[in-house]
């Protein structure tokens, strides 16, 4: 396993991976110049750009490097991240099943085209960020979906989040017509996609991480490479089972403290202080303490990494009581009309109303 957090500049990488990301995106060296310092012991990249290119159909020389990044999935996680990609410089062709999403990135630069098989055909790199397992399937699989634009050379990124079968199964499919595979979940939310500040789990082909190194840095602030594919999805999945039910969890505590008289808003500010907090205790309790929902990770996705997670322990007969109760209650927050609330909603259903 190895990992990657980004740095104020690009000292860093080899003069190699700096050619790299500028030819991906012209304008990186400034993308980088403004972010925040982190400093990490990690193995120099080594780059394998010119490979990739000799690899590819259409790759005939220098001039012609695989700068074309393709986006299919414009949701709250797709959009921005997307934008990133546009805003740093990048050729990017986007593809969303409702078109309308594609508008505003193609008022910002980006192509258009009207399938996935048509976005991986004309691109060298496709990313995915799709709702769930069934999406990223019809995607990557369906009628006119990326695999049939995918042959040697190219790169399928799934950064959806799915089960680790799910993602054997598309890696299987899109490695089969010579391509390259990455699944690459990623951890953060709305805000940190809007400012290129996910964590990427990823897994699958070297030398697609590697390349994609560059773009998941526009992205995000870190990456870790987890071996097969199935380790990144499995990784995300834990991740999103402990987060899930600390919400739960914290949700009780809320509704205890007004219960019992005392000010809800003075937990949030005690939990902040202590050993326990966390940016989630103190973005959503404020919001959560007036009712108030608005979706940055909605709460079918919450209930749907928790069933994929539950899933993932019962494989290895690993217990996870926690976390099954966790889930039971995000499933009367769906079965209310709360779906498409943020998972902070899950408090609506340790309310009276919503237990009857
Ligand atoms: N929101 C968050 O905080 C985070 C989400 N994630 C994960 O990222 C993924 C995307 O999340 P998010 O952007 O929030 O979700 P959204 O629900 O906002 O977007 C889902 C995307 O999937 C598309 N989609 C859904 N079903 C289909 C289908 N059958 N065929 C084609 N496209 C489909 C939607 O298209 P359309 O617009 O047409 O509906 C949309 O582009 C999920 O796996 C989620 O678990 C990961 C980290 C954080
Ligand atoms: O999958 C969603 C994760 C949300 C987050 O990490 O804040």
């Amino acid at each position: 396993m190895s990992f990657l957090v980004k740095t104020t500049d690009c000292h860093h990488l080899s003069s190699t991976a700096m050619a790299m990301c500028s030819s991906f995106c012209p304008h990186l060296p400034n993308h980088f110049g403004g972010r925040p310092a982190y400093s990490f012991p990690t193995k120099p990249l080594s780059f394998s750009f010119k490979a990739f290119t000799s690899q590819a159909s259409n790759a005939s020389s220098k001039d012609e490097l695989p700068t074309r990044v393709g986006f299919l999935g414009l949701g709250i996680m797709g959009s921005p991240m997307a934008q990133n990609l546009i805003k740093s410089g990048c050729d990017v062709t986007v593809w969303n099943r409702t078109k309308s999403k594609c508008d505003p990135l193609i008022s910002l630069g980006a192509k258009y085209k009207p399938s996935p098989e048509e976005v991986a055909a004309s691109c060298d790199v496709t990313f995915a960020m799709l709702a769930d397992p069934e999406s990223a399937v019809d995607v990557a699989l369906g009628k006119h979906g990326a695999v049939n634009g995918m042959s040697s050379g190219k790169g399928y990124v799934d950064v959806s989040t799915v089960d680790g079968a799910t993602s054997k199964l598309i890696s299987g499919h899109i490695k089969s017509t010579g391509a390259s595979f990455l699944e690459a979940p990623v951890s953060g939310s709305k805000k940190p996609a809007e400012d290129g500040q996910l964590i990427f789990l990823t897994a699958g082909d070297k030398s697609l991480y590697e390349i994609a190194a560059p773009l998941l840095d526009v992205m995000g602030k870190s990456r870790f490479y987890l071996g097969d594919v199935g380790n990144g999805a499995a990784m995300k999945l834990v991740v999103n089972m402990i987060m899930g039910s600390m919400m739960a969890s914290f949700s009780e505590g809320l509704l205890l403290t007004e219960k019992i008289g005392l000010d809800p808003k003075v937990l949030v500010e005690v939990v902040s202080q202590g050993a326990i907090s966390a940016p989630m205790y103190s973005v959503k309790g404020p919001s959560m303490i007036q009712s108030l929902y608005p979706t940055a990770f909605p709460l079918k996705h919450q209930q749907k990494d928790l069933r994929l997670a539950l899933g993932l322990a019962e494989s290895v007969s690993q217990s996870t009581p926690i976390a099954a109760t966790a889930n039971e209650l995000y499933k009367v927050a769906k079965s209310h009309g709360l779906s498409d609330e943020d998972f902070s909603a899950v408090i609506e259903a340790l309310k009276p109303k919503l237990q009857q």
